[in-house]
């Protein structure tokens, strides 16, 4: 199986307004990806519509597997933790993980959470939003998926935590899984992505590997979706 993912002819609408429509798209395995678009493009949509959690028409399928129910135990999602309580701890929610995921790695998740500097014991109301995102992003990673969907993880991550983690993201990767992150500080993960997909008039309007954008165009991943919107390249 060299595809993680296959979504044909989907379709998401809302309140009758069409978010996405028609998109297709296919990831194979082994990539970070980066899922880029204005505000509103529909990139959480389409990543809450890869778990399950939402609902379109078309069909996707996580690892060959196009029932939706099923995606969960392949996808890792950056889940905002809001359904635990403020004074909940930090080992306590990934202790709910680790019941609910069988591929949680609970010691990669303490791996993790020491590179992050971040000290379990705390309870979740006391976290600034900064420290609650990495909490997130150890929680996300420390499951053994085949995909991992990362939903601007680093928002409120100070610059310098974020290059250290961005630098380091590889090495937590398993190896042929592939991971898609939405960001909109491009010209930070520009270096270790593999393939750009830009989201945009409601639905994918450009998939290339960042090496063709370099070849093709002779400019770099930031310049080349900044022109997107200025029509300044053409694109497929
Ligand atoms: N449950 C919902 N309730 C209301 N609006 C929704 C819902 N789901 C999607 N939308 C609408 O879908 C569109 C896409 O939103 P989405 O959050 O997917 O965009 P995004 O690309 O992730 O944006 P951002 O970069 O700001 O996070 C928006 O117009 C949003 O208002």
């Amino acid at each position: 199986m060299t595809n993680v993912l296959a979504i044909n002819q989907l379709t998401y609408k809302h309140n009758l307004k069409t978010i996405l429509k028609d998109v297709d798209l296919t990831l194979e395995t082994g990539k970070i990806i980066g899922l880029l678009g204005e505000n509103g493009a529909g990139k959480t949509t389409l990543m809450r519509l890869i778990t399950g959690s939402a609902k379109g028409s078309g069909t996707i399928a996580v690892c060959g597997d196009s029932v939706a129910a099923h995606h969960k135990s392949h996808v890792s999602f950056t889940e905002q933790l809001r359904g635990f309580k403020p004074n909940t701890r930090i080992d306590r929610v990934a202790n709910f993980y680790r019941t609910v995921y069988p591929d949680f790695d609970g010691q990669r998740f303490e791996e993790l959470i020491t590179f992050l500097q971040i000290d379990t014991s705390l309870k979740l109301g006391a976290l600034s939003k900064g420290m609650k995102e990495k909490v997130v992003i150890a929680l996300t990673l420390a499951r053994q998926a085949q995909l991992y969907l990362l939903d601007e993880p680093f928002s409120g991550i100070d610059s310098m935590s974020r290059k250290r983690i961005i630098s380091s993201i590889i090495k937590w990767k398993p190896e042929d899984a592939t991971m898609v992150i939405s960001d909109h500080y491009v010209s930070e993960i520009a270096p270790i992505l593999d393939e750009v997909v830009i989201v945009k008039d409601q639905g994918i309007y450009a998939h290339k590997p960042s090496d063709a954008i370099r070849e093709e165009f002779g400019i770099g991943i930031e310049a080349y979706y900044e022109s997107l919107y200025e029509g300044g390249v053409k694109h497929d």
